[in-house]
């Protein structure tokens, strides 16, 4: 029998689930704005205010998510971040816990707040060593609260931090995150060096802020379920990025006078030899998402006659594609295009209405300055293109040799493709970053790695140009699209409790709402 009780919790508001339905989107902010929020915050407050909110907030989260837990050990490091470890050890330990504090960093050099609730925290009693290690073998009842390293994490950690860092990696029972993952960089979502080890945790308050971090990159495998403490400031300034949330009020219904017409023509290009599934994956999804007609030309094979699972796909070959007037449509240039799919470029970037461009399209342009400068050109001119990289082919475009490059800062790279191009960009992967030129971008919150299936990008770039003509622009067909994918991948896992490959069919399928 349990002889721990869960013990009362100090009086505080209890920290939001971060989840990716019902509110608007939420602010993000990184580490630099952070500290401008924590500065602003302080100055209408007593002195160490907002570090025994934090702490008090802590502890209370603690003792929801872990009633039971025997020991608990806080492993606080030497800033503001193990303050707030301590602060919430206090609570803890007068919570009847058994708590055992590990403060790696000097006692007399600590900032002024945390030597505050350190002092605190020793007036309580609290049992404190500069032990990186758990005082006892630690079993699957203990609670770990990693407070090593907060906003002001700088480097990867060494010494005594990494060792501590090791043994919250190897904890057998529940890891709690004071504000980030130790080790995770606040703007990017890895960390610090390649080789940099971050904690993994069950859960992370985020404390003040919203840190990007925390869902884009890495960040999401570290930081497990993400909640939200504001420190009752309330403070408002604009963010970093935003976390994309759908609310019910984003998705027009249709009207009852509407008509095939009023719904868009997608056309896909696609599909060389050996590929053709591409193309009509993007053409089932653009079907599905809603488009009022979907055509679909193969390159590999201009002859195709029917996609029998699919009879509604209208396949038009070449003479007949090339008497279309590409204005109205939407266009879906990419999706197993090969090398063929370069020829068809030219006509796209001048002339085709609304442009999504994926894989094969984006890798002929990474290559080829002429199809930069018109893709350019087409930005400047304000006509409307979605870009949907993953992040190799997103290294492509900026001219970078190295996937990683992207990857080590996902944000930078979306910003810097969509100012580059005047195009909306999907830069893909965990955490999709959706930008567009001069405006926040945003950070898309559903999907996993059941996605990491062949064709689900295909799908993706179908069902964003499904969904656009039909009253949204670019910049939000691109987020609702990215938000929809991903849920469908969500409601798959759920349903099957794996995470196993998602079949891009079966994805289609979970996309237009058949049951799962
Ligand atoms: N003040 C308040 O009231 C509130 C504060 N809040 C909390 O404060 C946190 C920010 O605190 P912070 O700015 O002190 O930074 P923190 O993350 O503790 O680390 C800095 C220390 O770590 C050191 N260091 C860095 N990297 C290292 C490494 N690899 N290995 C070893 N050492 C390393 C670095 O040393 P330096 O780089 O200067 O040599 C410095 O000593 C924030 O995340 C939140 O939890 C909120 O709750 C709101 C209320
Ligand atoms: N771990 C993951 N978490 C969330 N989404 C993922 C993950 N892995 C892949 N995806 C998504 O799956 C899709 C894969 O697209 P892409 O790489 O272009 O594949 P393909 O070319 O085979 O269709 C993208 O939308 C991407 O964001
Ligand atoms: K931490």
């Amino acid at each position: 029998m349990d002889d721990c009780s869960a013990g009362t919790a100090p009086a505080s508001r209890a920290p939001l689930r971060v989840a990716a339905h019902g509110r608007p989107p939420w602010p993000l902010h990184g580490a630099a704005l952070s500290r401008l929020i924590e500065q602003h915050a302080q100055q209408g407050l007593p002195t160490h205010t907002l570090m025994q909110r934090a702490g008090a907030s802590v502890a209370r989260f603690a003792l929801a998510i872990a009633p039971h837990a025997r020991g608990i050990w806080v492993a606080c490091g030497p800033g503001n971040n193990g303050g707030d470890g301590l602060e919430a050890a206090m609570h803890l330990h007068r919570a009847g816990k058994r708590v055992q504090v590990g403060l790696l960093g000097d006692p007399t050099r600590l900032p002024p707040d945390a030597a505050a609730s350190l002092r605190r925290a020793q007036a309580a009693g609290v049992p404190i060593t500069d032990s990186a290690s758990p005082p006892t073998v630690p079993s699957c009842h203990d609670l770990a609260i990693d407070a090593l390293l907060g906003v002001g994490g700088a480097r990867a950690p060494q010494g005594a931090l990494a060792a501590a860092v090791m043994h919250l990696r190897h904890w057998p029972g529940t890891v709690l995150c004071v504000d980030l993952p130790s080790g995770l960089h606040p703007d990017t979502g890895q960390a610090f060096e390649e080789s940099g080890d971050v904690v993994r945790g069950h859960h992370t308050v985020s404390l003040l802020t919203l840190k990007p971090g925390l869902f884009t990159g890495s960040g999401r495998d570290h930081a497990g379920q993400v909640w939200f403490d504001d420190l009752q400031t309330g403070l408002r300034e604009p963010p970093t990025a935003w976390l994309f949330s759908k609310s019910a009020s984003i998705e027009p219904g249709r009207r009852h006078s509407q008509h095939k017409g009023s719904f868009g023509d997608v056309l896909v290009l696609g599909g060389a030899a050996g590929m053709t599934g591409a193309a009509l994956l993007a053409g089932r999804a653009a079907l599905v998402a809603g488009a009022g007609r979907v055509f679909v030309h193969t390159l590999g094979d201009p002859a195709w006659p029917v996609d029998t699972m699919t009879p509604e796909l209208m396949f038009r070959d070449a003479a007949a594609v090339e008497a279309m007037n590409w204005a109205p449509l939407t266009l879906v240039c990419g999706c197993g295009g090969g090398t063929v799919v370069r020829a068809m470029l030219p006509r796209a970037l001048s002339h085709a209405g609304r442009l999504v461009l994926d894989a094969d399209a984006l890798n002929a342009i990474a290559a080829d300055p002429m199809l930069q400068s018109l893709l350019e050109g087409r930005g400047r001119r304000g006509a409307a293109t979605i870009l949907t990289p993953h992040p190799l082919e997103a290294a492509r475009l900026l001219g970078v040799e190295e996937a990683a490059t992207v990857q080590s800062d996902r944000l930078r790279a979306a910003r810097q493709l969509a100012d580059r191009y005047r195009s909306v960009v999907v830069l893909k992967g965990s955490g999709s970053v959706v930008a567009a030129p001069d405006t926040v971008p945003s950070i898309n919150f559903t999907g996993n790695a059941a996605l990491a299936s062949a064709g689900t990008g295909d799908v993706l770039a179908g069902w964003m140009a499904g969904l656009w003509p039909q009253g949204r622009d670019a910049l939000l067909a691109a987020q609702l699209a990215t938000h929809a994918h991903g849920a469908a991948a969500d409601r798959w896992v759920a349903s099957h409790g794996h995470q196993g490959p998602l079949p891009a069919s079966r994805l289609i399928e979970l996309l237009a709402g058949y049951p799962p």
